[in-house]
């Protein structure tokens, strides 16, 4: 029995228009990125010769193939209270990938023609992750009403095929989110080693982020996890290919500190958190400033989050940087996957501010006056 209804949320991204807009601009935004990366702003639409070719097919399914073995092979795995994953871990399928890559590669694999293959592989991760999203709308309307997410369930066919209808679809010990947010984008995405490697190695905090515990599995994720991400996260990469910028050494290690400085704070936020979460008596997080909540979770207001309510946010945001400045100033192309990720962390930043409220109510507020500041010191 299909269920009508589900756990109702407001409405976000603009609702059902936007929703239908933001289904047809960001497959063609990644297109135009790859397109402009390698000579310019394209001046026409790509024929269906240049997008389609059995060979970048088999690629991809070859890569989805060996990232769904490496998720199921048997090791069943205490993730997180209550949660039991069976799966190989994320930094082990990072590993084996590397080696795979590595023998196919000494066994006379023709990798150096990926590259060239990159416009037609976005082009077979578009269709699956369209028709994936299809099959993740359909699974759910034969879901039960418990497991469909609190957005994505307006009851509109569009917007709730883009948000996604059930919180983590799975089939037997198969997570598809949890499979696709990891595993085949975030491993080919793979230039920015030290994030990919730090995401793969934490692994298990994936499961308190609000698209595991809120947003249900649809197009948007779908998309971005395993096409949007390789494709254009990795725009710098694909820049430097065709426009190779010299690099000399103090500004090759003014760029490495501000790398290290964004990770530090990163991953410093990131951990102090999850420590806190997972025992708030550990020696490392007990000594810190909480405000109580009605819901009996408590708030860090010193440390890293008595700076700013989001402190995992800048330093994200300073690794970014860090990423696009080895591309030099005479492009803004480069550029776009800072533009991108601030306008994506502002807007999950008020999303997340919104669900707290709602979920810590005055609590929440106590806290917002005493850190006043999101994201930036002083600036937001
Ligand atoms: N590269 C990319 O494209 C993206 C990267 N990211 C990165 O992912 C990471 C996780 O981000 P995200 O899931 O958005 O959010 P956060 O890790 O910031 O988690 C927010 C949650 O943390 C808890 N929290 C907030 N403030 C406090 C506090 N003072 N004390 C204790 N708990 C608090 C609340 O949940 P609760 O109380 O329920 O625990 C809140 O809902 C970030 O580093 C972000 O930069 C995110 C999106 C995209
Ligand atoms: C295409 C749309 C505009 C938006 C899609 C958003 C997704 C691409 C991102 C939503 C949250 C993400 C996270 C990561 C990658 C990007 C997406 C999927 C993350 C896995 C990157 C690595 C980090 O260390 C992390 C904390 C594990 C990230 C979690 C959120």
């Amino acid at each position: 029995m299909a269920p009508t209804q589900g756990p109702r949320a407001p409405l976000e991204f603009g609702g059902p228009l936007g929703a239908a807009a933001l289904l047809l601009l960001l497959p063609a935004t990644m297109f135009h990125l790859l397109l402009a990366a390698r000579s310019g702003p394209p001046a026409s639409l790509p024929g269906l010769e240049a997008l389609w070719s059995p060979r970048a097919l088999l690629l991809w399914l070859a890569w989805l193939g060996l990232q769904a073995a490496l998720y199921y092979c048997r090791r069943a795995r205490r993730a997180a209270p209550g949660l039991t994953l069976r799966c190989g871990s994320g930094f082990q399928a990072l590993v084996l990938t590397a080696l795979l890559v590595g023998l196919g590669m000494s066994a006379g694999l023709p990798l150096g023609a990926l590259p060239e293959m990159l416009l037609p592989l976005a082009f077979v991760a578009t269709l699956t992750a369209f028709i994936f999203s299809l099959f993740l709308y359909m699974k759910a309307q034969v879901a039960p009403v418990s497991a469909l997410a609190p957005g994505g369930n307006s009851g509109n066919p569009i917007y709730d095929f883009f948000l996604g209808r059930e919180l983590n679809p799975r089939i037997c010990f198969f997570d598809f989110k949890y499979f696709c947010e990891l595993r085949p984008g975030l491993i080919g995405w793979v230039c920015w080693l030290l994030y990919v490697g730090d995401a793969l190695w934490h692994e298990e905090a994936i499961l308190t982020t609000m698209d595991i515990t809120h947003d249900g599995f649809g197009f948007m994720l779908a998309f971005g996890d395993i096409a949007w991400v390789p494709f254009t996260y990795s725009l710098q990469a694909q820049f430097l290919l065709h426009h190779p910028q010299p690099l000399e050494l103090p500004m090759a290690s003014v760029i490495c500190l501000i790398n290290a400085i964004g990770y530090y704070i990163f991953r410093g936020a990131n951990s102090q958190k999850n420590t806190f979460r997972k025992n708030p008596s550990d020696p490392r997080v007990a000594g810190l400033e909480t405000i109580s909540t009605a819901t009996g979770r408590k708030l860090l207001v010193s440390g890293w989050w008595g700076m700013v309510r989001h402190p995992n946010y800048l330093g994200d945001l300073i690794m970014a940087l860090a990423w696009s400045l080895p591309c030099g100033v005479s492009h803004l192309l480069p550029y776009f996957y800072l533009l991108y990720f601030t306008a994506l962390l502002v807007h999950r930043e008020a999303r997340d501010e919104r669900q707290c409220l709602q979920k810590y109510g005055l609590a929440w507020q106590e806290y917002c006056r005493r850190v006043p500041y999101r994201i930036m010191p002083y600036i937001y």
